[in-house]
């Protein structure tokens, strides 16, 4: 039969009561990784892996074992017997992993160099010759079919992208303690999440464009709205702008800009007072790049910094604005923000949390993910169970190591090396069924 992706869940923590000091019980780390070019060092072998093709980027989520598993006299046996029903545990680590859509030959090579073909990825009882497949969301996955089947002979097994985000929220929100936080004034706070009182909330997922969704349960949920100004927005404007040349310079030139050399403040319309009867200080923004009409100057005048600092400002608070607007809508008072776009961006995260608070007068709260741009591809990778399709099951969070707090801080939050470090990984285990 079938799962609901909440049941999924609620196996996964079950599992953990479930499994605290059985022996045999396998670990998996949950690692980041940016832009891999290259294969991962030890030689694990990677027996599941889905994907979410966006618009600009390419989310991996994959199941590494610990150690070869053809090796039969390994003391670290990749499958285990964990007692829980006597089913097979596997040790490792579920990985997450993205690429730039354009380079989409990079994430061919890196998936070939994995050898999936040898990890299980056949469908279970399959003939010999027939076909690998892996589970894939987003556009990309339609678009990319013929060129998956031509360079590696995968199959792309399409997954709706919303259902999938839905389903990685979902999970993310009830398994781990650590996943949403507030921020506000530079703060970080966690916020605990009540299993019994997550829904209904909001989902905001800001990718190339945004999209709006009401989730109302596990798998029940409607898409109320979105905008076609988002995170491909800040980007395609930004790098016309600027001449950047990656996003992550983009962002970076956000830091040292000033906003107020581009926007045009209350302030500067009204002499410096404050518009005290409809509530707007002289510091807020009349107009985003308004003050361009008469400066008399050319885009060259302008420093990138400053450019790039008024177009994050306009497009994180448009889409905090739209996001509460349509909240509103449907009286909800939880809006959880996702996708890429956000990048643990303290300055971006603070903008869509003033939006949000401003516009709701302090009745509604903006929250954040940790994993915010892994969560249509986390869905992907769980749908492998809710089709029975590779026998994986995630059966166990068993804990979760204590987020580095000063995450939010105003940096790129990508570790040079790519991978998360200790401290953002999770642990828990799956075991097929
Ligand atoms: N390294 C990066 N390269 C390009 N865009 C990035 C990068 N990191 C973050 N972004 C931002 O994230 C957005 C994509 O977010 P994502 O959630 O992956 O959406 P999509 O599924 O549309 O690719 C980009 O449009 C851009 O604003
Ligand atoms: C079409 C999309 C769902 C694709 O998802 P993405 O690759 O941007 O993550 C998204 O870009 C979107 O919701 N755009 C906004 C379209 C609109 O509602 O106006």
């Amino acid at each position: 039969m079938q799962q609901t992706a909440d049941q999924q869940v609620h196996n996964l923590i079950r599992g953990a009561g479930k499994a605290k000091g059985e022996r045999g019980r396998a670990k998996m780390d949950i690692v980041e990784s940016k832009h891999i070019s290259e294969p991962i060092k030890s030689e694990a072998q990677i027996s599941h892996l889905a994907l979410d093709i966006g618009g600009s980027l390419i989310k991996l989520v994959y199941f590494s074992t610990n150690s070869d598993s053809s090796s039969s006299s390994s003391k670290d046996s990749v499958a285990v017997s964990s007692g829980n029903e006597g089913r097979p545990v596997l040790e490792g680590k579920l990985h997450f992993a993205k690429f730039e859509t354009a380079k989409i030959n990079d994430c061919i090579d890196f998936i070939r160099s994995k050898q999936l073909r040898h990890s299980g990825f056949q469908k279970h009882g399959a003939p010999a010759g027939e076909k690998c497949t892996i589970k894939a969301t987003g556009g990309g996955a339609y678009k990319y079919t013929d060129l998956f089947k031509e360079k590696l002979g995968i199959c792309l097994d399409k997954e709706d992208e919303m259902d999938c985000l839905v389903a990685g929220s979902n999970f993310l929100l009830k398994a781990v303690h650590t996943e949403a936080f507030t921020y506000m004034d530079g703060q970080k706070e966690f916020v605990q999440i009540d299993h019994d009182d997550l829904y209904p909330y909001m989902l905001v997922n800001i990718g190339s464009g945004v999209s709006m969704i009401k989730v109302d349960g596990p798998g029940k949920f409607e898409r109320v709205s979105g905008t076609n100004v988002g995170g491909g927005t800040f980007w395609g404007l930004g790098r016309l702008l600027t001449k950047c040349k990656s996003f992550d310079e983009l962002l970076e030139l956000s830091h040292r800009g000033n906003n107020r050399v581009i926007d045009m403040l209350v302030g500067d319309i009204y002499g410096g007072m404050d518009y005290t009867k409809i509530g707007l200080s002289s510091t807020t923004i009349a107009s985003s790049f308004g003050k361009a009409i008469s400066d008399n100057k050319e885009l060259e005048d302008y420093k990138p910094e400053d450019i790039s600092r008024s177009l994050l400002r306009m497009i994180s608070n448009n889409i905090g604005q739209i996001s509460y607007l349509n909240a509103l809508r449907f009286g909800l008072k939880r809006i959880f923000f996702a996708g890429f776009f956000i990048r643990g961006h303290a300055y971006t995260m603070d903008t869509i949390a003033v939006a949000v608070h401003f516009w709701s007068k302090g009745e509604a709260k903006a929250m954040f993910l940790k994993h915010e741009g892994f969560l249509g591809a986390l869905g992907s990778f769980m749908s492998y169970e809710k089709h029975g399709f590779l026998n994986l099951k995630v059966h166990q969070l068993v804990q979760q190591s204590p987020v580095d707090a000063s995450r939010g801080g105003d940096k790129i939050h990508d570790p040079p090396n790519g991978e998360l470090n200790e401290n953002q990984s999770i642990d828990c285990s799956i075991c097929l069924s």
